[in-house]
């Protein structure tokens, strides 16, 4: 196939090579999704690319080689492009751009037994949704404190990315955002797919805590349905939801126009109607009564919003951003409040004008 040139991209910053070699860090439903996205959008471009994915289990990483993920996405056929390994070093060889999908509490301990092997100049990007427990650090910040990224080298790709919908094709919009216009321009052209349409950002702050808070305002919508209310509710919840949001983005810097977009309304409103949802489904469980342990046992997959409510929670403490929605939903999780309780606490609050 033919090269395209370089990409001039509009804007400042860095022009890189088309991306001909990528590293997908996590073999889950997300990292493999993304892979397929990748995978996809270089053959509707006529570009050669190589996939590679990191995944923990022999079982997956055999059956990412014969092109399909039974485990995390049955009945999907993959790009003969992807290629997996359990091996580290042998997938991020020669990566342009480094994804990583791994559950957000493990990104620290996971990156720095890889930071050694990032080759130089990897973009570096994180499918993450998730804040850390104890450092409230996002994504990019431990990948610029483990690994020593420069900001310009970091990027966060969020928004209405329920992954079993894209792994089908459905179209989906989503958002690419890096400090480095430039560099945010590269990495949404090459997953640029027929069903997925990037937009670019380079408000990394507001991308990355729109998809973190959005799980916890979906546990809290859940919670209220698994309690038997309806679509005032629902609707209700996800409109403050998304005021708290758009409060702790302004605080940390991040640009509140960002919050009217994909990755905050759009995120916020797929994954609180999503059945698919995994915070979404843990929080009708938690409403219809099970404990957090009990939920756990019920779901193998990862649902950010139940170890990031307390983050958010603490870092909006810090920063003295008033998150009632996310306070109740942590006070749930700590079995300090009754979930029966957490639509009459929110009612009860003083009165005050919408828009403060
Ligand atoms: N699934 C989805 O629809 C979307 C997920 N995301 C985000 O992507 C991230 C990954 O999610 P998924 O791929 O859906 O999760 P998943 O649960 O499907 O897969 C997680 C992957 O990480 C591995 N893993 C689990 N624990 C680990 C650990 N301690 N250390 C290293 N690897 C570990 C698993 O083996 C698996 O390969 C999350 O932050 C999630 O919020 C973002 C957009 C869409
Ligand atoms: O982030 C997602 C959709 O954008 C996926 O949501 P869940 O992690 O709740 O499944």
């Amino acid at each position: 196939m033919s090269a395209p040139a370089a990409d001039a991209a509009p804007g400042s910053g860095t022009a890189r090579e088309p991306l001909r070699r990528v590293a997908v860090m996590g073999a889950g439903s997300w990292g493999t999704t993304f892979a397929k996205v990748l995978g996809d959008a270089a053959e509707a471009s006529g570009t050669d690319l190589q996939v590679r994915v990191w995944g923990r289990s022999e079982a997956v990483v055999a059956d990412l080689n014969q092109h399909r993920n039974t485990r995390y996405l049955d009945g999907i056929g993959l790009p003969s492009c992807i290629s997996a390994s359990t091996d580290p070093r042998k997938v991020l060889e020669g990566a342009q751009a480094v994804i990583l999908a791994v559950p957000a509490q493990s990104l620290r301990e996971q990156l720095s037994q890889w930071a050694a092997d990032l080759p130089e100049d990897a973009v570096v990007v994180s499918l993450m949704k998730g804040l850390e427990l104890g450092s409230d650090a996002r994504m990019s910040e431990i990948i610029s404190e483990v690994a020593g990224i420069p900001a310009e080298r970091i990027a966060v790709v969020s928004g209405p990315n329920l992954a079993l919908e894209i792994a089908r094709c459905q179209p989906t919009a989503s958002v690419v955002a890096c400090s480095d216009e430039a560099t945010a321009h590269w990495l949404a052209l090459a997953c640029t797919a027929p069903y997925f349409r990037p937009y670019t950002s380079t408000d990394v702050v507001g991308v990355e805590i729109g998809g973190i808070v959005k799980n916890v305002i979906a546990l809290a919508v859940g919670i209220c349905e698994g309690k038997g209310m309806g679509d005032n509710t629902k609707a209700s919840v996800i409109t403050r939801g998304l005021a708290e949001t758009t409060r702790l983005a302004s605080a940390l810097g991040g640009d509140p126009q960002t919050m009217a977009g994909l990755a905050g309304l759009g995120d916020l409103v797929a994954t609180c109607s999503s059945k698919l949802s995994r915070n979404h489904t843990a929080g009708t469980l938690l409403g219809q009564g099970l404990t957090v342990e009990q939920v756990g046992e019920r779901t193998t997959q990862v649902a950010e919003g139940i170890k990031s409510a307390p983050a958010v929670h603490e870092l909006a403490q810090k920063l003295g951003v008033d998150m009632p929605i996310t306070a109740a939903v942590v006070a749930v999780l700590k079995g300090e409040l009754p979930v029966d309780q957490l639509g009459p606490l929110l009612l009860a609050r003083q009165l005050k004008s919408e828009g403060d």
